[in-house]
């Protein structure tokens, strides 16, 4: 089945996929009580998932809280609950804007999370920034069902206004993420190849030309998939540890980083280095990898999240639509030569990994991989 948008994609998913976005499964002890679960806003000019901002976030109790139906008709009060731009606001932090009297009682973080089998997402509503956790095991490699998953998560948050930034991470410190899924490329026919190249494109897609700020809190290797992962990314916090890599490996395995994987490799260490490290299909240490500018700053391993969370914060500080426009200013030139050969790109990919010769590389490098461990 050919695959064209993220609402094909979900609807790969089936009953799942659908299922979770129409339920929220909200975590959250709101969620849990029922009182967050998410609401599908329909019929009044909103096409997304939202739930009722007044009771998830600050509890039956908030005086000004708006429900969802309220939002459709502000009423004064409710008005409060709207930004300078008509932007809706997280509830709890416009009411921190706006200096709320103390005896209004809120938590100090609004949390809500979300997640499938594969992906969690933390999102910090009094922050406006969300956190992307991978569990895909062993070793969080990129598997379609995987793919899939990121990709209606994404949406989600994409569709939040009040999301501002993701941290992306992997729910196993040691392993960031081992790249694409190499069984999705190996003994399937040209339709699978097909469906999964397409998930490929469209999450780097997604990605590298979010309007968010993202941060990867690179929390272990990351080889070839998962650092192409880490290179859509706006800034990249690695764990300083040397037994982790992060490269565009794919020649160790045969196969060629397509262009678009270098494009972003060069955007990122430039021409030189990146010619060197793909041919070689290099792997680097972190401190490797910060001297290239591979990734932008190592810290110890249990600081990743909170130096990508005050990075982030930094990053929040710059007017967004000035950020948003230099971001697109910088990228998109590079994306739109993806989307104007995007069916090429396919056709590209379908026909090498078909090769016979190909096919078996890949299985002589699984192979190696498992008797590595013997
Ligand atoms: C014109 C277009 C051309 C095509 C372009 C295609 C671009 C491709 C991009 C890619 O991303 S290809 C994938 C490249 N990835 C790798 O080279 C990483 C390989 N894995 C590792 O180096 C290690 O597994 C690790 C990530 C460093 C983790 O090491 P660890 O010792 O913790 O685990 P292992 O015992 O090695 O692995 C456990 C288990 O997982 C399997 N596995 C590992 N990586 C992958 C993967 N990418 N895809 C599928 N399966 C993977 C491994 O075989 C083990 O399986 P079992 O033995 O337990 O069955």
């Amino acid at each position: 089945m050919a695959l064209r948008t993220v609402s094909a994609l979900k609807r790969r998913l089936g009953g799942a996929g659908l299922g979770l976005l129409r339920s929220g499964q909200i975590s959250s002890a709101a969620g849990r009580s029922g009182a967050g679960r998410a609401r599908a806003g329909r019929g009044r000019g909103v096409a997304w998932t939202r739930p009722r901002l007044g009771e998830e976030q600050l509890g039956p109790t908030c005086p000004v809280g708006p429900t969802w139906e309220s939002v459709s008709r502000p009423s004064s009060t409710d008005r409060k609950c709207l930004g300078r731009a008509g932007n809706f606001l997280p509830c709890a932090a416009q009411h921190r804007l706006e200096k709320t009297p103390s005896y209004i009682d809120y938590p100090a973080t609004a949390r809500r999370s979300f997640s499938n089998h594969r992906v969690i997402v933390d999102m910090d509503q009094s922050l406006g920034v969300a956190t992307i956790k991978i569990k895909n095991p062993p070793v969080n490699s990129l598997s379609l069902e995987l793919l899939t998953e990121f990709l209606i998560g994404w949406e989600k948050l994409e569709n939040d206004k009040s999301c501002k930034g993701v941290i992306l991470t992997s729910n196993y410190p040691k392993i960031f993420s081992a790249g694409l899924d190499i069984l999705e490329m190996c003994g399937k026919n040209a339709a699978h190849y097909t469906e999964y190249w397409k998930a490929v494109q469209e999450l780097w897609l997604k990605l590298y030309m979010s309007n968010m700020v993202v941060i990867a809190a690179i929390n272990g290797s990351s080889p070839a998939g998962g650092c192409l992962l880490a290179l859509t990314s706006d800034y990249r916090v690695m764990a300083d540890n040397p037994k982790y890599t992060i490269g565009l490996n794919e020649t160790l395995l045969g196969i060629v980083a397509p262009f678009w994987f270098k494009d972003n490799l060069v955007n990122t260490i430039g021409n030189r280095a990146s010619e060197q490290a793909l041919q070689l299909g290099l792997l680097f240490s972190p401190a490797e990898a910060l001297k290239i500018g591979l990734v932008d700053q190592l810290v110890p391993e249990d600081k990743v999240q909170s130096t990508a969370l005050s990075v982030m914060s930094q990053w929040l500080k710059i007017p967004d639509h000035a950020r948003q426009l230099t971001k697109t200013m910088m990228r998109k030139p590079t994306a739109d030569l993806l989307l104007k050969q995007r069916e090429a790109d396919i056709d590209n990919f379908v026909r090498f990994i078909s090769r016979d010769g190909i096919q078996k590389s890949l299985h002589m490098y699984l192979k190696a991989l498992k008797e590595r461990k013997e």
